[in-house]
């Protein structure tokens, strides 16, 4: 189906419009103190797509991450699944049906995984409460194999007999033994071995294009944007910078702060010295003119959209 019928017929599985995210903190000792982590984000993806969602430490994206799966209510603006208000969830059946489609994946692949049961018993589990008629050891078997893990051996193992990617795999395979439609992974490998990183993302992107599954990719390495995302949104100090095709955005960046972005991709022979041929200094002033507040996006081209300050 040619891209422009799709735009016109496929609704958003999620889009925030507008959000803003304070937080406010009352430390022991000192003055409270106000953070706004999130600043007027609008993001949207489409269901069985990937969006990058792209930045630095502390810009933003895992509050981003958490309000989705309502660790955190937003202070303004609203999160849309499959076009509903997800803060109308209220009732009971509603929160469970949502909290069931939408799964987090988190960087740590121990935390989410109980050292005291099996791996059958975690899939088991999530298999009895969302898909009763699928409870069953062949359906654990399947999960298993889907996510690339040994259907013979898995089953009886714990979390701590597996390897950091082999347990991130049981976090997915847990995603689709309750029926997720949508993924939010949050730097899903960024504890794991770099020879292993690949694995865990070329699986993501399996699951996307088989499954039909939608994931928000979070991650602060935006050259693995263009391994999994049709889109990506690029964040600093809770605004969203650039945002758009990820062929776009990080192929041909246009926001200074992207490109210092795909600049400063590490490179192990370089030191960032006084005679850095001025990249500190101009890094600086990128940095400044970023934080300050977007007052528009401009679309550079269909979809690419740059921020304005
Ligand atoms: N629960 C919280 N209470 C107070 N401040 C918070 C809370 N969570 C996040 N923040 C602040 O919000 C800002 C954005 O944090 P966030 O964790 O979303 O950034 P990030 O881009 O995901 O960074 P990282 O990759 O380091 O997690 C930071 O200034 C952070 O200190």
């Amino acid at each position: 189906m040619p891209v422009e019928n799709d735009d016109l017929v496929t609704p958003d599985i999620l889009r925030l419009e507008q959000i803003n995210k304070t937080f406010h903190i009352k430390p022991v000792f000192g003055p409270a103190k106000t953070v706004k982590a999130l600043r007027n984000v609008n993001l949207s993806l489409r269901p069985g797509r990937a969006l990058a969602l792209v930045g630095e430490s502390g810009s933003g994206k895992s509050t981003v991450g958490r309000m989705i799966v309502q660790h955190h209510a937003a202070t303004s603006g609203r999160i849309l699944f499959e076009g509903s208000d997800i803060a109308e969830f209220t009732d009971r059946a509603s929160q469970s049906k949502y909290r069931q489609a939408v799964q987090m994946v988190f960087q740590d692949p121990f935390s989410s995984l109980n050292p005291a049961h099996t791996i059958r018993h975690h899939l088991q589990r999530a298999l009895r409460l969302h898909q009763p008629d699928r409870s069953d050891e062949a359906a654990v078997r399947k999960i298993l194999d889907e996510v690339e893990l040994d259907p013979n051996t898995t089953p009886d193992k714990y979390p701590h007999e597996l390897s950091g990617g082999q347990r991130q795999r049981v976090n997915f395979a847990r995603a689709l033994a309750v029926n997720a439609r949508l993924i939010v992974a949050d730097e899903p490998t960024s504890m794991l071995d770099v020879s292993i990183r690949r694995s865990v993302l070329a699986l993501m992107e399996r699951l996307k294009t088989e499954r039909g599954l939608s994931l928000l990719y979070i991650t602060h390495d935006i050259a693995t944007a263009e391994y999994l995302a049709e889109d990506t949104a690029v964040m600093f100090q809770g605004q969203v910078v650039e945002q758009g095709p990820t062929r776009d955005v990080v192929g041909a960046p246009k926001h200074s702060y992207t490109q210092l972005l795909r600049s400063a991709v590490p490179d192990p022979r370089q030191r960032l010295l006084a005679d850095d041929n001025g990249f500190s200094k101009r890094a600086k002033e990128v940095r400044e003119a970023s934080a300050r507040l977007v007052s528009g996006m401009v679309e550079q081209a269909p979809g690419h959209l740059i921020a304005q300050h």
